[in-house]
């Protein structure tokens, strides 16, 4: 799949949207990948994995389990892993708190595991998944999603694969243009951010 048929997966699902948002990393960004709506539609939810599934067999070769961050990750996760005959798992947290594997989830010595997300923006959540794993058996090989809008500057710690790489702005808190200042902030994702 494109990068342009990537992109208009998510347009013709009303999945681009403008406005507003406050990140997971606590930036802020006129645009907004909503990931949920395209995760509402199975159909297009395969179709974007499934490709997913074929750049990360041809860069890392044959995975055993499919790890992810909750809670975005733990949909394309699964679907990534059905396309690659492998095991979906994932990482959670308790509001605040960092990423666990939980619920007898682990990575076994001699399996190969990959990180999938839905979005990387900074590439904290996935550097936060990848530090929960220390101690685990298993290689975690690299780490792919769906869309990069880092403009290919985040930073996992690992090879980043993606479908589409966006260079799409974000600014501090302290930083945001007058325009985007003067529409009233909302945040989608679930990471718990202290508002002042
Ligand atoms: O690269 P980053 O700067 O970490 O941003 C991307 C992360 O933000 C979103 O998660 P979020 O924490 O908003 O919660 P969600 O998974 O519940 O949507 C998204 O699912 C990625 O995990
Ligand atoms: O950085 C984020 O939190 C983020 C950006 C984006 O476009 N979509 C998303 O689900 N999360
Ligand atoms: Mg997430």
């Amino acid at each position: 799949m494109n990068p342009e048929a990537v992109l208009e997966e998510f347009r013709s699902a009303g999945a681009l949207l403008q406005g507003h948002f406050i990140l997971s990393s606590g930036r802020r960004s006129p645009t907004f990948l909503q990931k949920m709506t395209i995760f509402s539609d199975p159909a297009r939810t395969e179709r974007l994995c499934k490709a997913l599934a074929a750049t990360i067999t041809a860069r890392f070769g044959k995975i055993d389990i499919v790890v992810s961050p909750a809670i975005g990750g733990i949909v394309p996760g699964y679907e990534t892993a059905r396309h690659l005959g492998a095991k979906a798992i994932f990482v959670e947290r308790d509001p605040g708190g960092p990423f666990e594997l939980r619920r007898g989830f682990s990575i076994p010595q001699g399996t190969r595991a990959v990180i999938v997300e839905d979005i990387v923006t900074t590439g904290l959540s996935a550097r936060e998944c990848l530090a929960s794993l220390k101690g685990q058996g298993g290689e975690i090989v690299g780490a792919a999603c769906l869309i990069d809008r880092s403009g290919g500057r985040g930073e996992i710690g690992l090879p980043l694969l993606s479908l589409v790489t966006l260079d799409i702005p974000d600014y501090a808190p302290d930083a945001i243009p007058p325009e985007l200042a003067a529409i009233p902030p909302v945040k989608p994702g679930s990471r718990a951010i202290p508002t002042k």
